[in-house]
């Protein structure tokens, strides 16, 4: 079994019934919306979700998982997202699909973030990959500018498969901060970027994830958890 698979359909074991449950965005998520579709269907399960993308939205309402909205809905029991990758103090960089703010106010909410990736996602330090920076569209040269200038790092426009500027589900841009190697301080990373105006929010989740689920390549699973003591 595909190792990303492997790992969602575990996380989609620790959802109970009554749960409000948040949907992540990516390919791993999208294992666990399946996932979850096939128990809501075999075992009558009843629970309400709420999706961190538009995309997320659309594939569980094309399965039939109920979705709720934030009228009726503020603490959610259990989350199963993606990321981009993982260090061992759980901090995370996520938002390689772009939904990073939605994904953020999704965890900030959640009682049981349940984190699912293959094991390449595993890093020693966080970095490698580009840090996603929402920002608002307005004058978002001049944000990168500034974001160069304190992180000492190129900033690139996110850009669509064909060329154009991404736009995120809430409209704004997103600039990948690529630090090459281990992200400076990330416990208080955020605040710095946080500092230049036009910056809404960075795909470094620190302190947002409590259980780790990994997917190997022979189909096996490991996890571990963190402040979290639930268990099957
Ligand atoms: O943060 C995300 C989307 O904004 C994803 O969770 C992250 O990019 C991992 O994606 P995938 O599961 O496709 O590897």
């Amino acid at each position: 079994m595909n190792p990303k698979q492997a790992a969602a359909e575990r996380a989609v074991e620790y959802i109970q019934d009554g749960m409000i449950v948040g949907l992540g965005t990516g390919s791993t998520a999208a294992y666990a919306i399946s996932a979850l579709s096939a128990r809501i269907l075999s075992e009558g399960l009843e629970i309400t979700c709420i999706p961190t993308s538009r995309a997320t939205a659309e594939s569980a309402r094309a399965m039939n998982i109920p979705l709720s909205d934030w009228d009726t809905v503020r603490k959610l029991d259990l989350t199963i997202d993606g990321a981009d990758e993982v260090d061992p103090q759980f901090r995370l960089i996520k938002g390689g699909g772009g939904a990073l703010l939605r994904e953020k106010i999704v965890a900030s909410a959640t009682e049981h973030q349940i984190i699912v990736v293959d094991d390449h996602k595993l890093k020693a330090a966080l970095g490698v990959f580009p840090l996603p920076v929402a920002v608002v569209p307005f004058g978002w040269q001049a944000t990168r500018d500034r974001l160069e200038y304190l992180l000492s790092a190129p900033v690139t426009p996110r850009k669509t498969p064909n060329g154009d500027i991404f736009i995120s589900d809430d409209s704004l841009y997103v600039l990948d901060v690529h630090f090459g190697g281990p992200l400076p301080d990330p416990d208080a990373l955020t605040a710095r970027i946080k500092t230049i105006t036009g910056v809404v929010e960075t795909g470094l989740f620190v302190g947002l994830c409590h259980r780790v689920i990994v997917g190997h390549p022979d189909g096996a699973t490991s996890e571990a958890s963190l402040g979290y003591t639930a268990a099957l």
